[in-house]
């Protein structure tokens, strides 16, 4: 405990120092933290904060030198445009966690206690040369005793615990700037600390990235074109990833090599129509598809994505309301695209809807005159999601975060050939999607699936609430509530109500042949002999008829 605490101490002031330092220490007389610092640093501040550099640049070094929490805030604001100025954006989207290596020996040491014996044991070789040290971990190749090549990600030691404090101390800082200024209260800061320490906590834990490159890898399991590493789980735990070895070219170092014309138009059409099947499809996508997490593989003509840390999830709902969206955006129809955001978010009560539709027909607008190659779509999403928290209408962090993915894969499409538009490379993707998506045989399927799943979330209830009983009498049940845990609450409601108005949808069919069979079968011949049996068939198949619109309206499909 106390050493909890002195650690947060000591942490603290290096924080403060690093403020000092790129000439913000006025921010911490502001929010009434220059205590924390030491007398020649305070005299230091004062000399510094005339730091003339540009404010953008001075941001991103202090947070680069921060650690991979800070890092990780500071890209997590590059898309906040409606908050911060675009000087300070475009700096933040240079964030690089590019950080000094651990000393082999150390990394060695920490394989020997997640697997419990030398690293000499577990692998037949292992390279001491490191081949990337990122924030969290560093890579090292291998070669396992099957012969096998393998890529080792190994987390550095003790940053758990220095993440794990320093996101304390944002929810801290946060706290105290809330407290003092109304417009953090209007942004919801300590909800946006919230979110970040969800996904930073994830990326700490590699079982998780472990299982979602498996969930990529079934996605993909019958396309020989697009692929993820084959993780080795015999060696791999929280801490460690082991996974082959992709012998590939990143495509941010591809015009440096002979890709012809066709070549990168095969590779734009692959990433596309991956990102498609991720995000409308599957509704499971990779967070952060920067060019250097894809590899081209020329002698295959394949495409691998790695680096599953973080992922967005879309519900059904989700998916259907995105492609939506998209297809409003391609089509310039303001009023569908403005729908489908409505549907996906949280509109706040006084929202002034003309406004709203207005600032979005003129963002249509202005991005489609704009643009160089035809409409961008990553450009109009990001703008739109940007008006939508100007008027205060939340959307989920994963709808962010598609748009985010959306711009990274349209400027590696525009890197790669900047004649090509990803529109036109997209629509065929989406329309094939749509057809199958209304597959007759393919809709009882997931007709089907729905009905299993709403059994399932049915009868896990008292499972769950056994849970939070079992929690409550332990006295460790947590009462805090983030905002995207009510996002994530809403997008569970939301795919129970379409499930309930699908299932709905499926008994009011039965119920209105039943009726129908009833009346045509026994005529006038039923037990309520005053009442013709066949307008009784009638009078359910108009209730029956007027249930399924309801439903049809209600599940958000027109
Ligand atoms: N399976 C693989 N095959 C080939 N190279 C790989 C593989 N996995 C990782 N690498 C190399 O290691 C680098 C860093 O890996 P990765 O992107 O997974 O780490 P990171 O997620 O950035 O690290 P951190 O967890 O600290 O954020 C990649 O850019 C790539 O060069």
């Amino acid at each position: 405990m106390l050493t909890d605490r002195l650690r947060r101490l000591n942490r603290y002031k290096e924080i403060a120092s690093l403020f000092v330092k790129y000439g913000f220490g006025y921010v911490l007389q502001e929010v009434g933290l220059f205590h924390v610092l030491s007398l020649k640093d305070r005299i230091t501040a004062e000399v510094k904060d005339g730091n003339t550099q540009e404010i953008g640049y001075r941001i991103r070094c202090m947070l680069e030198e921060l650690g991979p929490a800070f890092i990780k805030l500071g890209q997590l604001l590059s898309i906040r445009s409606d908050l911060l100025p675009d000087e300070v954006v475009k700096e933040l989207e240079l964030l690089q966690d590019q950080v000094p290596p651990v000393p082999v020996e150390e990394i060695k040491e920490k394989i020997q206690q997640e697997f419990g014996k030398p690293v000499t044991e577990v692998f037949q070789f292992f390279n001491e040369e490191y081949l990337a040290a990122a924030s969290i971990g560093q890579v090292h190749e291998a070669v396992l005793y099957n012969g096998e090549s393998v890529m080792v990600k190994v987390q550095r030691p003790g940053i758990r615990q220095t993440v794990l404090t320093d996101l304390e101390i944002l929810r801290d800082f946060a706290k105290l700037i809330e407290q003092r200024y109304d417009w953090a209260q209007y942004y919801n800061i300590t909800d946006m600390v919230e979110e970040l320490s969800e996904s930073i906590r994830r990326e700490l834990d590699y079982s998780e990235e472990a299982r979602n490159t498996d969930m990529v890898q079934l996605q993909f399991e019958d396309c020989e074109d697009i692929k993820v590493p084959v993780i080795f789980h015999d060696y791999s735990t929280p801490e460690v990833l082991t996974m082959e070895k992709i012998e590939g070219i990143k495509l941010n170092e591809l015009n440096a090599t002979a890709a012809g014309k066709e070549e990168k138009r095969k590779i734009a059409d692959l990433l596309v129509s991956a990102f498609i099947t991720q995000i409308l499809k599957e509704g499971f996508f990779h967070g952060d598809p920067h060019p250097g997490n894809i590899l081209y593989v020329p002698e295959k003509k394949q495409l691998v994505f790695i680096d599953f840390g973080q992922v967005g999830r879309l519900s059904a709902s989700m998916r259907y309301h995105s492609a939506s969206m998209m297809m409003g955006i391609m089509q310039q129809d303001t009023h569908r695209i403005v729908k489908a955001i409505f549907r996906m978010a949280y509109v706040p009560s006084d929202i002034d809807e003309q406004h709203f539709y207005d600032h979005v027909d003129s963002i249509r607008k202005t991005v489609e005159l704009s643009s160089k190659n035809g409409l961008s779509l990553g450009l109009t999403v990001k703008e739109l999601f940007t008006a939508a928290q100007e008027h205060r209408v939340i959307l989920p962090k994963e709808m962010t975060m598609m748009g985010k993915a959306l711009i990274t894969i349209e400027g590696i499409i525009s890197e790669l050939d900047p004649t090509l538009d990803m529109i036109e490379i997209a629509k065929p993707y989406g329309e094939q999607l749509m057809r199958e998506r209304y597959d007759p045989i393919r809709m009882g399927k997931r007709l089907w699936n729905q009905a299993e799943d709403l059994t399932d979330t049915f009868v896990n209830i008292p499972k769950q609430v056994e849970n939070v009983l079992d929690q409550a009498s332990k006295g460790d049940l947590k009462f805090e509530i983030s905002l995207s845990e009510i996002n994530r609450i809403l997008n569970k409601f939301d795919r129970i109500s379409n499930q309930v108005s699908f299932s709905l949808t499926l008994l009011a069919f039965s119920i209105v042949v039943l009726g129908l069979i009833v009346g045509a079968t026994f005529g006038n011949n039923t037990i309520l002999t005053s009442v013709p049996a066949i307008e009784i068939g009638f009078f359910i198949a108009f209730g029956m008829f007027l249930l399924i619109i309801y439903s049809i309206i209600k599940s958000g499909r027109f």
